[in-house]
C-alpha cells in the first residue's frame, strides 16, 4: 500500500515562529511549530531582496533539498513565499550544527571516535549527492547539523550544483562559489572547472575542523586563505598537538587534501578507508557530545553575544570602517567581496592574526611555533628589496597598501580570474620575455601579445586569457618600473631567484611547466610536499633533483643547491622563466601585498633565530648548524634576505651554502652594504 506524504501546509499563518537558532549569509533561521501537525520544525527565512537577486540559487536549492532522500541529508519539507521572504521548512536538528557544538563546547575539537562517527555520516550524505549528480561545494562544520538523537544530516544547498544540469551533461562548474578556506584549489581557480572531487577536499577541510575546533586558515581574510590555499603545502594533521590522533586519521585527511583533484580519491573509495573503522551509532554522538547542552536557541544566543562583544573589542582596535569585515570572517565567510576598502582592511587585519596565531598558543612549543609560522610564512616577501615607495610615511605599514589603490581597483568582480594569470602559466608561455643585465626597464621586456594570447588557448582555459587579466597585469607594465626595483643595490640578493621562488610557489603539483626538464630555478629553497594518495606518504619532488636537507616541512634540493645565487634576470636561460605578462611590474602589487603580510612573521623568524644562536634550543652538536641553517631557509624563503643577513647572518658569518652538501659558507658580503633596518631605504 502506498503511503501517502505527509503535506505541510504552505502558509506562514499555519506556523509559529519561536526563537532564532541559526544565521546564515542569507537567511535566518528559527524553531517554529507547524500548528496543523503539532509538530516542531526548523524554518529558513530567507530575505529575497538581500539575495541579490539570486533567485535561480534560491530555486535551485531548494529545489534540490525536496528531491533528495537520503537520512544524512536534510530535506526540506515544503517552501513558499512569505512577503518578501522566502520560507523553507525543515525538520528541527535540535543540536544544532557541529560548528556551533564546537562553538560553545569543544572549542579545542572532538575526540577522534566522534570525529569518526561525524564524517562517516556525512561521508553516507555524499556519496549519495555524487551519485546523484550533486557536488554539495558547501561542506564544513557548520552545515552538518545533528538532531537530538545525534542523527548527522548535510544541510545548505544554497550552492550546491547538479552536475547534469547543462544541455550538454558538462561535468564540470566553472562558477566560483563556497566558502573560502574550505574551498578547493581548483575552485578557486577557476582553470578548468571542477567536479565532485571538490567536495572531498571540503571533506578533508571539514576533518581538520572537528579536529582543532577550527578550519586551517581560518584567522586569515580571505584573499590571504586564497593565496595560502593556492601557494602552501596542503594542511595536515601535522603538528606536535596532533599526536593524539591516529595514523589512519591522518591518512584520511592526507588523501582527501591533495591539490590535485584527480588524485583524490571518490566519496564511495574514501567510504571504504580504514578510519571509518573507529565510527561509532548515533546515540554514542548523543551522549557523548550533546548531552548537558543548553537548548540551541539559548547557545545561539550565548555565541551572538559572544561574537558581538569580540565586534567591540575590535572596533576599538580597528574602527569602524573594519567592523563588517571582521563581521564577515570571525563567522566564517561565505560571501566574497572585493572591493578595495575590503582587501585593505582585511591585509590590516593580517599582522594581528599572526600575532594571535602566537598568543593563542601559549603552550605551544617551539618546533610548534616554527611549524605554525612555516607553513604561515610560506612566500617571499619583497620587503628591502622590491619597493615602491621611499618616502617616511611607511611606519603604519599601509603605504604599501596605498599603492595598491590603482592595480586593486581593477580586480574584477571575480577575483581569481585576475589571479589566473599568476598561476596559468607554462615554461612555453614564457619564452617571449628579454631582459637585459637585471634592469628590468619596458624596452627589455619583449611582451608578445600574440604568443600570449596563444597561451589561453594552448591551455585550454575556459576563460580567454586576455579579458581574464586584470587591467593593471598589461598597464603595469607601463607604469610600475619607474624606480621601485632597485634590486641592483643588492647584488647579493637574488632577484631572479626570488621572483622564481614566488613563482614557484604560485604552480603546483599539476601546473608544472611542461618541461620540467627545462626548469633552471636558482631559488634555494623549495617549499614543497606532495602527498601521494596511494600510499599516503611524503613523495619528493624528483624534478627539482634529489631532497639534500629537509627539515619539517622545507626541503633543500640538490637541484637548489647546485646553483649559486646570481641576477638572472639577464640571462637568456632564464627569461624562459617569467611568464611574457609577469614583468616584475606586474607582479610587484601582488608581492607588495604579500610583503605587508609577513612582516610579523619574518620579525618572528628572526627572533627565533637569535633564540637558536643564542642556545636556547638543545639538539644534537650538529643541530644546531641544522638548525641555523632552516632558519636561514625560512629566512630566504620568506625573502626578508637582506634583514636577516644583516641581523643574523652577518652577525653569524655564514649563510646557508649552496653547495651540494648544504654546508654553511663565508657570506662574502660586506656588513656595511646591508644593515638592519636598510630595508626602507632599498
Ligand atoms: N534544520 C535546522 N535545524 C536547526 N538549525 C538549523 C537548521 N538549518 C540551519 N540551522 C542553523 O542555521 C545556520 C544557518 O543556516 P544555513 O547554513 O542554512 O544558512 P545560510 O544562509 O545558507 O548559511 P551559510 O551560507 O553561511 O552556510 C546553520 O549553520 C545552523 O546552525
Amino acid at each position: 500500500m502506498e503511503v501517502l506524504e505527509k503535506k505541510y501546509p504552505v502558509d506562514a499563518k499555519e506556523y509559529k515562529l519561536y526563537e532564532e537558532v541559526g544565521e546564515g549569509v542569507s537567511a535566518t533561521v528559527y524553531r517554529a511549530l507547524c500548528i496543523p501537525f503539532n509538530e516542531v520544525v526548523a524554518i529558513k527565512v530567507l530575505d529575497l531582496e538581500r539575495c541579490n537577486n539570486d533567485l535561480d540559487g534560491i530555486r535551485r536549492e531548494v529545489h534540490t533539498m525536496s528531491l533528495i532522500d537520503h537520512p544524512n541529508v536534510l530535506r526540506a519539507h515544503c517552501s513558499f513565499t512569505a512577503g518578501h521572504s522566502l520560507w523553507v521548512v525543515m525538520p528541527y536538528m535540535a543540536g544544532g550544527s557541529c560548528l556551533h557544538i564546537m562553538k560553545s563546547t569543544y572549542p579545542e575539537g572532538f575526540e577522534e571516535p566522534i570525529i569518526a562517527t561525524l564524517l562517516r555520516e556525512t561521508l553516507k550524505a555524499l556519496v549519495y549527492l555524487h551519485a546523484h549528480g550533486h557536488i554539495h561545494r558547501d561542506v564544513k562544520a557548520g552545515n552538518i547539523l545533528l538532531d537530538s538523537n545525534g542523527t548527522v544530516k548535510v544541510a545548505d544547498f544554497g550552492v550546491s550544483a547538479c552536475m547534469f544540469d547543462t544541455g550538454d551533461r558538462q561535468r564540470t562548474r566553472n562558477t566560483f562559489v563556497g566558502t573560502p578556506c574550505w574551498m578547493a584549489p581548483e575552485v578557486m581557480q577557476q582553470l578548468h572547472g571542477y567536479d565532485f572531487k571538490a567536495d572531498i577536499w571540503s571533506f578533508g577541510i571539514t576533518a581538520l575542523e572537528l579536529a582543532h575546533g577550527h578550519a586551517p586558515f581560518s584567522k586569515y581574510p580571505p584573499m590571504k586563505v586564497l593565496l595560502m590555499t593556492l601557494q602552501n603545502a596542503p594542511p595536515g594533521l601535522d603538528y606536535e598537538r596532533d599526536k593524539r590522533f591516529s595514523k589512519s586519521f591522518k591518512e584520511l585527511v592526507a588523501a582527501c587534501l591533495v591539490k590535485d583533484p584527480k588524485k583524490r580519491p571518490t566519496s564511495e573509495k574514501l567510504f571504504k578507508h580504514p578510519f571509518f573503522k573507529h565510527a561509532k551509532s548515533s546515540d554514542f554522538v548523543a551522549r557523548s557530545i550533546l548531552d548537558g547542552l543548553p537548548p540551541l536557541g539559548e547557545r545561539f544566543q550565548m555565541l551572538k553575544a559572544k561574537e558581538a562583544d569580540l565586534l567591540v573589542q575590535n572596533k576599538d582596535l580597528y574602527g569602524d570602517k573594519d567592523q563588517l569585515s571582521q563581521q564577515e570572517y570571525i563567522r566564517g565567510i561565505s560571501a566574497w567581496n572585493f572591493n578595495l576598502e575590503d582587501l585593505k582592511n582585511q591585509a590590516a587585519l593580517i599582522q594581528d592574526d599572526d600575532n594571535n596565531l602566537i598568543e593563542e598558543n601559549p603552550n605551544l612549543g617551539l618546533k610548534d611555533r616554527l611549524d605554525e609560522q612555516s607553513v604561515h610564512t610560506d612566500k617571499p616577501s619583497s620587503e628591502g628589496t622590491i619597493h615602491s615607495n621611499t618616502s617616511d610615511s611607511h611606519e603604519d605599514g599601509f603605504d604599501d597598501l596605498d599603492s595598491l589603490e590603482g592595480s586593486l581597483a581593477s580586480f574584477p568582480i571575480q577575483p581569481l580570474q585576475a589571479l589566473k594569470g599568476y598561476f596559468d602559466i607554462g615554461e612555453d608561455d614564457m619564452k617571449s620575455i628579454r631582459y637585459k643585465n637585471a634592469s628590468l626597464t619596458d624596452a627589455e621586456i619583449n611582451f608578445s601579445k600574440t604568443e600570449n594570447e596563444q597561451v589561453g588557448r594552448t591551455n585550454g582555459d575556459n576563460l580567454v586569457r586576455s579579458s581574464s587579466l586584470p587591467q593593471f597585469v598589461n598597464a603595469g607594465q607601463k607604469k610600475a618600473l619607474s624606480g621601485p626595483l632597485l634590486y641592483e643595490n643588492y647584488p647579493e640578493f637574488d632577484m631572479s631567484g626570488y621572483i622564481r621562488s614566488f613563482w614557484k610557489e604560485c604552480n603546483w603539483d599539476n601546473m608544472q611547466p611542461r618541461h620540467p626538464a627545462d626548469r633552471n630555478y636558482s631559488g634555494p629553497i623549495s617549499y614543497r610536499q606532495r602527498r601521494d594518495t596511494n600510499n599516503n606518504t611524503l613523495v619528493e619532488d624528483s624534478s627539482e633533483g634529489a631532497v639534500v636537507k629537509r627539515k619539517g616541512r622545507f626541503q633543500v634540493t640538490s637541484a637548489d643547491v647546485s646553483q649559486k645565487g646570481q641576477i638572472c634576470l639577464s640571462s637568456g636561460s632564464t627569461a624562459g622563466l617569467m611568464p611574457p605578462y609577469l614583468s616584475a611590474s606586474t607582479i610587484l602589487p601582488t608581492l607588495q601585498y604579500v610583503l605587508q603580510q609577513n612582516n610579523l612573521q619574518r620579525d618572528e623568524l628572526i627572533k627565533l633565530i637569535k633564540h637558536v644562536e643564542l642556545g636556547n634550543i638543545c639538539e644534537s652538536a650538529d643541530a644546531t648548524s641544522n638548525g641555523i641553517s632552516q632558519l636561514g631557509v625560512a629566512w630566504h624563503w620568506s625573502g626578508k634576505s637582506v634583514d636577516c643577513y644583516s641581523d643574523t647572518f652577518l652577525a653569524h658569518g655564514c649563510r646557508m651554502s649552496t653547495q651540494h652538501d648544504a654546508r654553511h659558507e663565508p657570506l662574502g658580503t660586506t656588513p656595511g652594504k646591508c644593515r638592519l633596518g636598510d630595508r626602507k631605504s632599498v
